[in-house]
């Protein structure tokens, strides 16, 4: 690996001085990290993502993966003729969509993860919502203009089951969760669970300190596409006024913070997977990167 050339060996020095308190404030933390299909372009971003995941069990901390796969599972919905479409920010998923999601996100997106981390040694197990009992899920439906409007096999976690998650990271793996989840009311029928909605659901049961979702944007804009309209930091009490302005992506990965700052994680951030290493910028440099959601200091309980 070649050094940066651009940085002289003191601001190098630097970069790594910088990063003694978050090593040192984040030792055992728990990070729930939600990487979703439009992150995952790339090859060389994909690999450095996996190369952050190693770093992150490498000083310390217990990293989860949570991956989405929005556009892999379109395209071999498209592949396959199959027609699919999103209301309030969910995929219409008939039964045999369903058979197509559950093939990408366990049999395609989670292996290809699993084995870019473990080309570092033998760190990923990938497991679904189904393994181990991890998640359980009832059916939801999506706000449309208001309205509740049926969408199919989409559930929303209900419960979760965290232990197998927790002999992992006990055993010193990271894992990789796919978000597929057993239906409470018939185990046999599985849902598609938005991985928005499971990473908040996980990081709440897990009690983690942080967690990070990455996308295809810098981060949240509160009128977008306004360019100059995107926040740095943002208090659950203003995101809970802002929500129902959003549009259909920003939706369920928004409304996810909330869910996992009011549950008691202590930072959500979104974040830009279009930028290699973005979590370790995330995580260990001052000036962090993307859009933090907190608490609002009034809620927070003493
Ligand atoms: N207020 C907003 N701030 C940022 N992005 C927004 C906003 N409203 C809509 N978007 C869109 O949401 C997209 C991210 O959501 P999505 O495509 O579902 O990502 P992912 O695959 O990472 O879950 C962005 O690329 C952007 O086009
Ligand atoms: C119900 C629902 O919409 N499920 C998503 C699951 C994958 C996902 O969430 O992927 P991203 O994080 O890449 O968007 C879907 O079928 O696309």
């Amino acid at each position: 690996m070649t050094a940066p050339l651009d940085l002289t060996p003191a601001q190098r020095a630097e970069v790594l001085v910088e990063a003694l308190p978050w090593l040192r404030d984040l030792d055992g933390a728990l990070v729930v990290v939600k990487y979703g299909g439009n992150a995952m372009v790339d090859d060389a971003l994909k690999a450095a993502f996996a190369e952050d995941m190693v770093f992150l069990r490498q000083v310390g901390l217990r990293p989860v993966v949570v991956h989405g796969g929005g556009p892999q599972i379109s395209a071999m919905l498209g592949r396959l003729g199959i027609e699919s479409e999103f209301r309030g920010g969910l995929r219409v998923t008939t039964p045999e969509a369903m058979d197509v999601v559950r093939m990408v996100l366990t049999g395609q997106v989670s292996r290809e993860l699993v084995g870019l981390i473990n080309a570092h040694g033998p760190y990923a197990v990938g497991l679904s919502g189904e393994d181990g009992a991890l998640l359980q899920a009832e059916r939801r439906t999506a706000t449309v203009e208001g309205d509740q409007v049926d969408v199919g096999l989409v559930g929303d976690v209900v419960a979760v089951n965290p232990q197998a998650v927790q002999d992992l990271l006990d055993a010193g793996r990271i894992p990789v969760v796919s978000t597929i989840a057993p239906d409470v009311t018939d185990p046999t029928q599985v849902l598609n669970i938005n991985a928005d909605t499971a990473a908040a659901a996980l990081a709440v049961a897990l009690g983690a300190r942080k967690l990070i979702v990455l996308t295809d944007v810098e981060g949240l804009y509160t009128s977008w596409p306004d360019r100059d309209s995107l926040v740095a930091e943002i208090t659950s009490t203003e995101l809970r006024e802002l929500l129902p302005s959003l549009a259909s992506g920003m939706i369920p990965k928004m409304e996810a913070c909330l869910r996992a700052v009011e549950g008691g994680v202590s930072r959500a951030t979104v974040i830009d997977g279009r930028v290699a290493h973005s979590v370790l910028l995330e995580t260990f440099t001052d000036a962090g990167n993307g859009t933090l959601v907190k608490l609002d200091p009034s809620e927070v309980v003493a």
